[in-house]
């Protein structure tokens, strides 16, 4: 090809790119040589998809956690919902029934579940009282703590001894002092730790996040050992995209991190396949129940995250999730309860019925 002959190509190629570019996306009085059109071209698409990806984001930011069955007539939702999904309180008798003969073993959720949801996430203290039917449900009933949360800090809010804590969404499990049969050498109650690799990673982003979010008013960043979490509860609506925006740009330069929701939360957390769900089968299979009969799981929590440890006792046939949430929502959980208060009524009355019904000893 003769030199002419290329650049008439090159013309011809250049003109079909350019095509695909808005006249406003390119810099003026310049030409373009295919390749710094393919380049354009790609970092327009980059740029839509990131923006897309950022809709998106805002989107499910909008829509509470988990996502609320959509309505047309709010009062015929609610009573349908209330129909496939009744209180733990009004059905307690049949829960009841459906434990003969096998161990109950509780999991609770902590944020929106033990204590409720406040702005200031340090401040998202457990009342007495509830503390005090965890206890006694715990003297009962082999007893989790499945959380989102920092273990320690979820140890500082609910100060029990004699449970199990899951933190940083399952992938931090202690057992308590006296207990089974993972509990080996000297390694603090620690039972598993999958993510532990993740560990400077998670610091490295944390810092980063907290550097990022720093001009978005109202933004919270969280450390929680093996995840992070970006509150965005205080933040105003209209920041919601940039902070989106900020959050992405972080995630980017880490592959092997994801992004989860939670309650007007972002959360990153490894890629690996682990969350509340296989957390409640660790444990289970810890407690010495992982292929038994004779086993009732209950698990109570409020969110997102909380509907993999539903699923999984959906899958498996096997006891019964139950959802905290005073509005309809898509879920996997077979009951409901409003909110933390009648929570502590459903473990008050799990204990007087362990007690008086079944004549039931501490152990
Ligand atoms: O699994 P959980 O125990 O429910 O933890 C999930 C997140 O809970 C916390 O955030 C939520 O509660 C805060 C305090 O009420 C509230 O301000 C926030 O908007 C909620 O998302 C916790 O701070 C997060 O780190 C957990 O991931």
């Amino acid at each position: 090809m003769t030199n002419q002959q290329n650049v008439a190509v090159l013309d011809v190629k250049s003109r079909g790119l350019r095509s695909l570019l808005p006249p406003s996306s390119l810099p003026a009085a310049k030409s373009f040589s295919p390749t710094d059109l393919k380049m354009l071209l790609k970092k327009r698409f980059e740029t839509e998809k990131g923006g897309a990806k950022i809709n998106a984001w805002v989107d499910s930011m909008r829509a509470s956690s988990p996502t609320r069955v959509r309505s047309t007539d709010s009062t015929d939702d609610k009573s349908s919902w209330i129909v496939q999904h009744p209180s733990a309180l009004s059905m307690f008798e049949q829960i009841m029934a459906a434990s003969k003969g096998k161990r109950i073993v509780m999991f609770l959720d902590y944020d929106g579940t033990l204590s409720p949801i406040v702005e200031d996430p340090d401040r998202a203290f457990m009342s007495g009282e509830m503390r005090a039917a965890v206890r006694d449900v715990a003297r009962y009933f082999p007893t989790a703590i499945v959380t989102g949360r920092c273990r320690d800090k979820v140890y500082s809010f609910v100060k029990l001894s004699g449970l199990y804590y899951a933190g940083s969404h399952g992938m931090d499990i202690r057992g308590p002092s006296k207990c089974c049969k993972y509990k080996k050498g000297n390694n603090n109650g620690v039972l598993f730790q999958p993510a532990s690799e993740f560990l400077p990673m998670i610091d490295e982003v944390y810092k980063a996040l907290v550097e990022k979010t720093r001009s978005i008013g109202g933004a919270k960043v969280e450390n929680n050992k093996f995840c992070v979490s970006v509150h965005f509860r205080c933040v105003d609506e209209k920041s919601w995209a940039a902070l989106a925006e900020q959050v992405r740009s972080v995630l980017n330069q880490y592959p092997k991190l994801k992004l989860t929701q939670g309650r007007k939360v972002l959360e990153i957390r490894p890629t690996i396949k682990w969350d509340k769900g296989r957390a409640l089968e660790f444990l289970l299979e810890a407690l010495g129940y992982a292929n038994s009969d004779d086993v009732l799981p209950i698990y109570i929590g409020d969110d997102r995250t909380d509907e993999d440890a539903f699923k999984v006792l959906r899958d498996r046939g096997q006891g019964f999730g139950i959802l905290v949430s005073k509005e309809p929502k898509e879920t996997n959980a077979s009951y409901s309860l409003q909110e933390p208060s009648e929570v502590k009524e459903f473990l008050r009355r799990l204990v007087d019925w362990k007690k008086y019904s079944q004549g039931g000893a501490a152990p």
